[in-house]
Parts: structure tokens; sequence; C-alpha cells
């Protein structure tokens, strides 16, 4: 297991945005993180990423506690934040030769070409970032990500704002760095974690409801695709008894 969650808590004020959360995820296995909006999916992968403390419970990734090894654990995580902030007045070429430097790569020259190669930036390399249409913005945070080629890959909805072609192209590459990575994607398109995900978590309020295989979940619940089974264990109260 190269992620191992356990009791994990994040309470912003009196609000338990995240409520002791458990669950592990292997190499070699891409895990689909879906919730409602203000689920806790962002705020358990800003802890997991090192960029927020928790209040309770601890996780490893890759052996390093995320608390008291958080160097150790940057090292190994590749991190597409839900914002993607990104330098804007910086060129493509430019942004991602100062990543590699950070993480003192070694070949930055060759490493460079290759994540352009992989991202499909080679057209828009030379571009200012400020300039890059939203889906080649969403590349160039891809591609930081992966450039120093980190055994785990924590990408908060990495398709939104992509067209249909790109959203393909993107899809394809993750697949493929799922092959050797753990990767935890977080996304509202039901239709892609059917496409690429091997295991799915679905979180509301805080508590993780279901967490399994997307071919076991489907058949526990019975059913030939994730939305009804996603509906079903999110939905408000409220609604339910209206129905
Ligand atoms: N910095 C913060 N201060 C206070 N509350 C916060 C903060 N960040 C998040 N929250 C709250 O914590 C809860 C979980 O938010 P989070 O961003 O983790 O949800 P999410 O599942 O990623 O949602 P979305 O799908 O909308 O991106 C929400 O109720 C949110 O308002």
């Amino acid at each position: 297991m190269s992620i191992k969650v356990k009791a994990l808590s994040k309470t912003y004020g009196t609000q338990k945005a995240v409520d002791q959360i458990t669950f592990e995820a292997s190499p070699g296995r891409i895990l689909g993180f879906l919730g409602p909006n203000g689920a806790g999916k962002s705020t358990t992968m800003k802890m997991l990423t090192c960029y927020l403390p928790q209040t309770a419970g601890e996780a490893t990734v890759c052996g390093f506690n995320i608390a008291s090894q958080s160097l150790e654990v940057r090292k190994r995580i590749g991190y597409l934040p839900e914002s993607n902030p990104l330098y804007q007045e910086m060129y493509v070429k430019e942004f991602l030769y100062f990543v590699a430097h950070i993480y003192h790569i070694s070949n930055i020259k060759e490493r460079v070409n290759e994540v352009i190669l992989a991202t499909g930036l080679v057209k828009e390399q030379h571009k200012k970032i400020g300039e890059l249409s939203k889906g080649y913005k969403q590349r160039v945070g891809l591609a930081q990500a992966i450039i120093h080629n980190p055994e785990v890959l924590i990408l908060d909805e990495p398709t939104s704002g992509l067209d249909p072609n790109q959203l393909i192209e993107i899809r394809k590459l993750i697949k493929e760095l799922g092959k050797t990575k753990t990767v935890i994607l977080s996304t509202h398109i039901m239709q892609e974690v059917e496409a690429i995900c091997d295991d799915v978590i679905i979180i509301n309020k805080g508590k993780i409801v279901a967490n399994d295989s997307l071919e076991n979940l489907l058949v526990k619940h019975n059913e030939k695709s994730l939305e009804p089974i996603f509906v079903k264990l999110t939905k408000e109260l409220k609604v339910e008894s209206e129905m």
C-alpha cells in the first residue's frame, strides 16, 4: 500500500469537513474519489499532500507520515490542485524548468521535453501560461505534477474544463500513469470514473459512504452505472423522505 489513511479528520472552526476517514490505495490502481460539492474531497487531498495539517487521525504516503515527514511525502507525490495555481507570467517551458529545478532533477532538459510530449504541450510550449486556454493550463498543471516521476499522483478534478478531444487524451495519459503509480483523482464525472478508475470511494459530508472496486460496487448495488449509486448514497435525507 502506498497510501494508508486512518481516522483522518479536519475541522474548520466548528465544521467537520473530513470526519474520521480510513482507506488505502495501492500502486497500479486508480482510485476515484467522489462526492457532492463540499463533501471533503479537496480537504482530504490537501492533507495527503501536506498542504493542510489534519485535526486528528493519521496517514502515511509510501511509508512516510504526512505530519512528521512532510518533505519525504512531498518528494513522492505529484499534486494537481483544484484551482491549478500557475505563474501566469511565465512561459510554459520556463515554468517546467523552474519546477524541475525545485525537485533537483538531474537531466532537466530531457525530462522537460518528455513531459511536454506526454501532456501534449509541444505546440504551446513557447507560450505564456496566462495566454493558454483552460485545457492547456490544465495540461501544464499535470506536467508539473508528473515531472519528478512521483510514485503517487493526487489529481483534484484533472479534466475539468477540457474539451471532449482533450478529455480523451488526458484520460489516456492518466490511465497510462496509473499502470505503475498510485493515482487518486477526484471528479464529478461518473463516466470518467467508469472509464479509468479501478476503485471508488464516495464521500458524503466528510464521511466515507462507499469504498470498493468499481466492479464490486456495481454488482453490490445491482446497477450498470455509477450515477444511481452515487445519488442513492449522497442524496439529502430530506429529499428521500419527500419521495
Ligand atoms: N479554508 C476553509 N475554511 C473553512 N471551511 C472550509 C475551508 N475549506 C473548505 N471548507 C469547508 O469544508 C467543506 C469541505 O470542502 P472541500 O473543498 O474539501 O469539498 P469538496 O468535496 O472538494 O467540494 P467540491 O466538489 O465543491 O470541490 C466545505 O463545507 C467547505 O465549505
